[in-house]
């Protein structure tokens, strides 16, 4: 018997031009994720080839025509898994009964703001998103925040919607993991998808530390540790951790615009695997609630290595995943600047 379909919400959908400025100064295109993402939602890349679905777009009210151009485009590619698309400048509308939340949309830092103007304008959207979704939405509706700060934009969210589950809020870090895992297959020239079990651990900022402590490598002749056949420690405490967090910084000069197509694909990867569940023997990474673990404080929503299952994270624990001096100085050193957040956030609130 054919599924029934789930709401899926998609935030900052509109593509359209002008309305944003970039850090220039200059106007420039808008809604790059949004727009890369919804094709892939509709084509079950993100619930899977039999699962159909409705989508359901929100942006801004001078963005409502572009809206709608996406909504024409979304009818007119047939795709066969789309049952319905809702495009709506309405907050209530866009939230009644989504059981998946991607929350793409946000304030962008312009020209001459400082670090409290963008945040205080994120945590005011983040803030009313939360009630709407807290009222409307499905029950065990899984949110996704992408727009960053994505990590504190998250626990704003998670903190105005109580009667939502922590374990329900999350944010970004796969396209940081994808990347990690990017930068291994490219130096080691193997096949990206015999890498694994990289780990990003904190913030989806500059702090970030990406991890390969633990990643492997499957080879003719079983796996093996990434350190050893990389065999360049220098590199890989190096340059290897300098380019995964600069990597967003890196795509924006190049392309002047965010990392649209990898975003929306590592959200596709994040939301799929919470859902449907990591292959076994793989972690993924996640930015979760922390409940305290690997020393990290609890309360601030963190990226930790994790295994899913039946539509659950765990965060994985265990004796295998030792954490060495210069790790230990970068998990809190990224923990330390989430806190941070946390309070500029709370202090945008008052
Ligand atoms: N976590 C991650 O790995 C990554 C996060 N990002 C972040 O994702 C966000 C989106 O990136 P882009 O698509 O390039 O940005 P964008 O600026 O092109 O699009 C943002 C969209 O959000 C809309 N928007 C603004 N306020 C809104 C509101 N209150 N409700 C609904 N929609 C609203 C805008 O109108 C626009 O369409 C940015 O915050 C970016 O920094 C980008 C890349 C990776
Ligand atoms: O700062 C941005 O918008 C880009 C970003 O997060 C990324 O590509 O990781």
């Amino acid at each position: 018997m054919a599924k029934e379909p789930v709401r899926v919400l998609v935030t900052g959908a509109a593509d359209f031009n002008g309305v944003v400025e970039s850090g220039s100064g200059e106007a420039r295109r808008s809604g790059q994720i949004g727009y890369a993402l919804v094709p892939m939602i509709a084509r079950g890349v993100m619930l899977g080839p039999d699962q159909p679905v409705i989508l359901h777009m929100l942006d801004i009210p001078p963005a409502a025509e572009a809206l709608n151009g996406v909504k024409m485009e979304l009818v007119d590619a047939a795709f066969p898994l789309l049952k319905g698309v809702v495009a709506t400048t309405d907050v209530v509308e866009a939230c009644t009964g989504v059981g998946v939340a991607v929350m793409v949309g946000g304030f962008p830092r312009k020209e001459g703001m400082e670090r409290k103007d963008v945040m205080s304008k994120n945590v005011s959207i983040y803030k009313a998103q939360a009630s709407a979704l807290e009222k409307h939405a499905a029950a065990n509706c899984k949110v996704l925040v992408v727009a960053n700060p994505a990590n504190t934009n998250a626990l704003i969210l998670k903190e105005f919607a109580p009667s939502i589950p922590e374990k329900n809020v999350t944010c970004l870090t796969r396209l940081d993991h994808n990347r990690a895992l990017g930068q291994i297959s490219e130096r080691l020239n193997v096949q990206v998808s015999d890498v694994k079990n990289v780990i990003i651990w904190g913030n989806h900022s500059s702090t970030q530390y990406p991890d390969v402590n633990h990643a492997t490598v499957k080879t003719s002749s079983g796996e093996k540790p990434v350190r050893e056949l990389v065999a360049d420690d220098a590199w890989l405490n190096g340059e290897f951790i300098t380019t995964v967090q600069q990597r967003g910084a890196a795509i924006i000069k190049a392309r002047k615009l965010s990392s649209a197509l990898s975003a929306a694909s590592s959200a596709c990867d994040h939301i799929r695997d919470w859902v449907l569940g990591t292959p076994v023997g793989t972690w993924v990474s996640m930015g979760v609630y922390s409940d305290g673990s690997y020393g990290v404080p609890a309360g601030l929503i963190y990226s930790f290595p994790v295994t899913c299952k039946n539509g659950e994270w765990t965060i994985v624990q265990g004796n295998g995943l030792g954490i060495d001096e210069f790790s230990r100085k970068k998990l809190d050193s990224t923990a330390e600047e989430l806190s941070e957040e946390k309070a500029l956030a709370y202090s945008c609130l008052t």
